[in-house]
């Protein structure tokens, strides 16, 4: 028999999909196929055949990258119990948490996603919660203040009935069948816990009203003449648990890094570099867990599924990171705005998995501080000591500068991460606490001429700067890992409305796009790092989304081009017409039945391929453009933070568009109208019987294009701000001229 403590500590299974292999394998040959035909059909050529022909590669282009991605998906299994056979005692964990704005990210949420941290099942003298607050608001930090009188009664109360859902909100708003509910001691506490909650919710709420007028006395008075994006370092330790108790309330500490109009601030990415150091100089734990505001645990025993990856004796010398999956509560019916991804992660999440390992997605992910600073798989401590300048335990003092900055106390904390001495805990770890160099490596100037956010910490340059991180550690050569236990590790807030989706999806497309045209290229990755080729296909996947924007919308406008220059791009009245028609028939039921498979609705399918077209023409056009801008110096990209909405349930009107004035809107209204034109140009050229050099193929494509755009057809006719405004309607109207004019005029010339 294995001895005990060798048994692996977690399993990672490869998956076959056949029935996915193959209907994606046939999908590719009639690409090709299609390809073929238009190259060897030379009676056909054309500007709309050349323009289908090229818009068609760049289709199996990416077509090749999906199924590359998704061939060999993988899923991973946890053994606690071989967990706690293996190791004597737990690791500390620092816990991460950023918010930025107590308006868009409503305190209330932030401090259920702390207590669902404070709450987790592990021993609470090995956790510290660090929370970044970009926004610098008195309210968000009163929340806190009041929440860890509150997490005295809550975390006890949670361990004592073995409570699942741990975010007070979600325990009491939920039908969560209460469990031990026929005990009358149970019932008597819950009621307490509950009344406890909601006067706490009211404290909050009171706070947040009286937004200017709050009191800056006492503990409030350092946020006085400051300004959310003018202030000196605040860091206050809300609680600690001084006497070292597992089954106490851990660390909570409060950080308001320095912020200054001149100097840049990175956005999350610096957040996370400022609480990486801020923790290195208190904590200092070898793992991290970091989390988004509105991410709330939903698997109190998370941290220990995560440490069996990570503390494996392979996954030790081989995994960088482990990532949960992103899911959603309370989510908008049948997708109706196509952001749950529920059925994408599936397939090309676990195909990532079954790779070199899936993208860092910014939150639910648990990292190795030594990682963070920069070690690569093969480094061996006493080798990254030589290559960074360590000697005899100490940097030489010009590469301390360059790299970490130039605090002493904060190089010694590096040293001990590298060289993982603080696995176990220190028995007081606030007994040197030195506030005074925690807010020097909160400040502005800490990073100037350091190696921050270049090779060392989160890197910036991207608002995407997640997976640009994530990249940069497989590019060393390290793997991830997906750690899905049941139940889902966190659950959070998606955008409630069709705004917040596109303003995510743009950061996105924009923040992956820049990564694609920078030196972080993942082509470049593999051709001097180590990147795994297919792994870079897949990166490539997810960078270029917002250069898919240029094919999808030409494709889209080819068809409408077509009927207004009487030409064609389809071989309408041939046999070779099978080709687009059997591509576009399997295309459709494959991505169905892959919805169906998952457990979601035929309808929610259509939402996502409609909100697909929608996004990618629009939001993702834009994200497109602001990387043109941003390359030519024109302006910079800025991180729009998403709102954090709580649903307003039973509102008739969930799933319905919205519109504002934005030239996103613009956009797809302009699309609308042009394919509305050719619709009906088409319509009296039927009637009038005219010679027709385009089909029915034309004709097809033109109105699919419009059912995609139903919501923005519906909008035209919409009201108050379900409906596209005035002046958007107009420069719509203005701009689908001028594109019907350039078509028509570039043909009669
Ligand atoms: O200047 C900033 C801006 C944002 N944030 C925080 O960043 C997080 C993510 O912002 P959010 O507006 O919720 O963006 P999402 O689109 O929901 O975030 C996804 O995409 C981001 C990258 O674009 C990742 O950083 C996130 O982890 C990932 O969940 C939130 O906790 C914010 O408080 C900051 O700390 N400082
Ligand atoms: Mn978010």
């Amino acid at each position: 028999m294995a001895n005990q403590n060798t048994l692996p500590l977690y399993q990672k299974v490869w998956i076959k999909h056949t029935f996915s292999r193959t209907v994606d394998s046939l999908i590719l040959f009639l690409l090709l196929t299609l390809l073929s035909y238009r190259l060897f059909s030379h009676h056909h050529f054309s500007f709309p055949w050349f323009l289908a022909l090229l818009c068609e590669s760049w289709f199996t282009f990416t077509w090749i990258t999906t199924i590359s991605t998704k061939w060999t998906p993988a899923k991973t299994t946890t053994f606690l119990d071989r967990l706690f056979l293996r190791i004597g005692e737990l690791p500390q964990v620092d816990v991460f948490v950023t918010t930025a704005d107590p308006v868009l990210e409503p305190p209330i949420i932030t401090i259920n996603t702390v207590l669902s941290l404070l709450a987790l099942d592990y021993p609470a003298n090995k956790l510290a919660c660090y929370v970044s607050d970009d926004g610098c608001s008195p309210i968000t930090f009163y929340a806190l203040v009041e929440a860890i009188k509150f997490a005295k009664l809550w975390v006890p109360f949670c361990k004592k009935y073995n409570v699942q859902v741990r975010a007070p909100f979600r325990y009491f708003s939920e039908k969560a069948k209460a469990n031990n509910s026929n005990l009358p001691q149970f019932k008597k506490e819950w009621l307490k816990m509950k009344k406890e909650y909601g006067q706490l919710c009211s404290k909050i709420q009171n706070a947040s009203q009286e937004l200017n007028t709050f009191p800056l006395v006492g503990e409030f008075a350092v946020f006085s003449k400051t300004q959310p994006r003018n202030h000196p370092t605040i860091i206050e330790v809300i609680w600690e648990n001084k006497e070292n108790l597992t089954d106490g309330v851990p660390h909570l500490i409060y950080i308001a890094r320095e912020k200054r109009p001149r100097h840049p601030h990175h956005y999350k990415a610096g957040a996370m570099n400022v609480l990486t150091r801020v923790s290195g100089l208190m904590t200092n734990a070898p793992f991290i867990l970091n989390v988004d505001c509105d991410m709330y645990v939903n698997n109190p025993k998370i941290v220990q599924h995560a440490l069996c990856i990570l503390l494996d004796s392979k996954g030790e010398k081989e995994v960088a990171f482990v990532q949960c999956p992103q899911r959603f509560y309370d989510t908008v019916k049948d997708d109706a705005y196509g952001n749950q991804l529920v059925a994408l992660p599936m397939y090309i999440g676990g195909g990532f998995a079954g790779l070199q390992g899936i993208i860092y997605a910014g939150t639910n992910c648990f990292h190795r501080r030594k990682v963070i600073y920069g070690l690569s798989p093969d480094d061996d401590i006493q080798n990254v000591k030589k290559n960074y300048g360590f000697t005899g335990g100490k940097l030489s003092q010009k590469r301390r500068k360059r790299l970490f900055g130039a605090l002493e106390g904060f190089v010694q904390s590096v040293d001990d991460a590298l060289e993982e001495m603080t696995f176990t805990p220190n028995d007081n770890l606030f007994k040197f606490l030195d506030l005074e160099a925690a807010r020097k490596v909160a400040s502005c100037d800490y990073e100037c001429n350091t190696a921050w956010g270049k090779q060392v910490g989160w890197l910036y340059g991207s608002t995407s700067e997640d997976v640009l991180t994530g990249l940069e550690m497989h590019t060393k050569g390290w793997r991830s890992e997906v750690c899905s236990p049941d139940p889902m590790a966190f659950m959070g807030c998606s955008p409630q409305d069709n705004l917040g989706q596109m303003a995510q999806h743009k950061r996105w497309s924009s923040g992956l796009f820049d990564i694609f045209v920078s030196s972080h290229c993942p082509y470049i990755g593999t051709l001097f790092g180590k990147l795994q080729f297919r792994e870079c296909l897949a990166y490539v996947w997810i960078t270029n989304w917002a250069l898919r924007s240029l094919f999808e919308i030409f494709y889209a406008l080819l068809p409408a081009y077509c009927i207004f220059t009487n030409s064609s791009f389809l071989p309408n009245k041939e046999p070779g017409m099978w080709i687009p028609t059997t591509l576009f028939v399997t295309y459709n039921v494959a991505s169905l039945t892959e919805h169906l498979i998952s457990g979601l609705s035929a309808r929610t399918w259509w939402n996502n391929l409609r909100m697909g077209r929608i996004t990618t023409m629009t939001s993702c056009f834009f994200g497109f453009l602001d990387i043109v801008f941003k390359r030519f110096r024109i302006s910079d990209t800025v991180f729009e933070i998403t709102k954090k909405d709580q649903p307003s349930s039973g509102d008739e009107n969930v799933g319905r568009f919205v519109f504002n004035e934005s030239p996103i809107f613009v956009a797809g209204t302009t699309i609308l109208f042009i394919e509305l034109i050719a619709l009906a140009i088409s319509w009296r050229g039927w009637q009038n019987g005219n010679d027709r050099a385009y089909g029915l193929g034309e004709v097809f494509c033109s109105a699919f294009v419009v059912l995609c755009y139903m919501p923005f057809l519906k909008g035209l006719f919409g009201k108050g701000k379900y409906g596209i405004p005035f002046c958007t309607k107009l420069k719509a109207i203005v701009f689908a001229y001028l594109v019907f004019y350039a078509c028509t005029s570039i043909v009669t010339n």
